[in-house]
């Protein structure tokens, strides 16, 4: 496992690094398996990532080789102003005139835990039957050290199957769809993207407090190359950085 700490003085440059890193691995992919699969994350951080990549990195991607799945989904209509297919079609699908075939949205409609069923057939498809292994996953951090729908003291936790889990989180009092650590960690590169002073804490947790995983379940990120974009805000509770 490899791991690195990408910290910045303000959320402008890390938001720049991660972009940059997303276009890197995407030319990377593409030139070795003509294609680019990237898990997206939820939440608000993400917004100026994907409005960076609609304009500044428009021309230099090609993103018609560029395949994109979602790392969990709240289970509510696409519509929702909630859900993470929505932010990320508003911010970077409309804006790049993304082709849909190749935007894998969990499908609410069908209730969470036949959504979670039919996003694992649609890896078993994409990834032709193999564990899937996207080229990147994305992620935030919850300021309780949680990440993708990965909640502190929930039975997703233990989950060591490669798979989508559907399960209610009694912390956001809705069902959630999401990524298990194992799915996760599978991919070639994992990248957080965490900026502002209130994930300070969360931070200090994952990367320098002892193993907790009930409490601190992005600790179970432990991929390949596993890269961190952090502002120095964010990072300002690091003893090691
Ligand atoms: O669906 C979600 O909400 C995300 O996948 C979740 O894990 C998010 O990344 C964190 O909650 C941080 O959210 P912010 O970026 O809004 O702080």
């Amino acid at each position: 496992m490899n791991m690195k700490l990408n910290i910045y003085q303000t959320d402008t440059e890390v938001l720049a690094a991660l972009a940059r890193h997303f276009a890197d691995l995407s030319k990377q992919a593409i030139e070795s398996n003509g294609r680019f699969s990237v898990a997206l994350s939820g939440g608000s951080s993400p917004k100026k990532l994907h409005e960076l990549l609609a304009s500044e990195y428009r021309d230099s991607i090609e993103w018609d080789k560029v395949y994109f799945f979602f790392g969990d989904e709240r289970d509510v209509p696409l519509t929702d102003a909630q859900s993470n297919y929505l932010m990320a079609k508003q911010t970077l699908f409309d804006p790049l005139g993304i082709d849909p075939s190749h935007i894998y949205a969990v499908q609410t409609a069908l209730g969470a835990e036949e959504a979670a069923k039919d996003y694992t057939r649609h890896l078993i498809g994409f990834f032709d039957g193999h564990n899937a292994c996207f080229d990147l996953v994305i992620l935030g951090l919850g300021d309780n050290s949680h990440t993708a729908s990965l909640f502190p003291h929930t039975s997703v936790l233990t989950d060591d199957s490669a798979s989508v889990q559907a399960l209610y989180i009694d912390e956001v009092k809705m069902n959630r769809i999401t990524f298990t650590a194992p799915l996760i960690n599978n991919a070639h590169h994992i990248a957080f993207l965490v900026y502002g002073a209130g994930k300070a804490e969360a931070v200090k947790h994952i990367l320098e407090d002892p193993t907790d995983i009930q409490e601190y379940p992005a600790q179970l990120i432990q991929g390949a190359d596993l890269q961190w974009f952090l502002d120095e805000p964010a990072a300002s509770k690091l003893e090691n950085k």
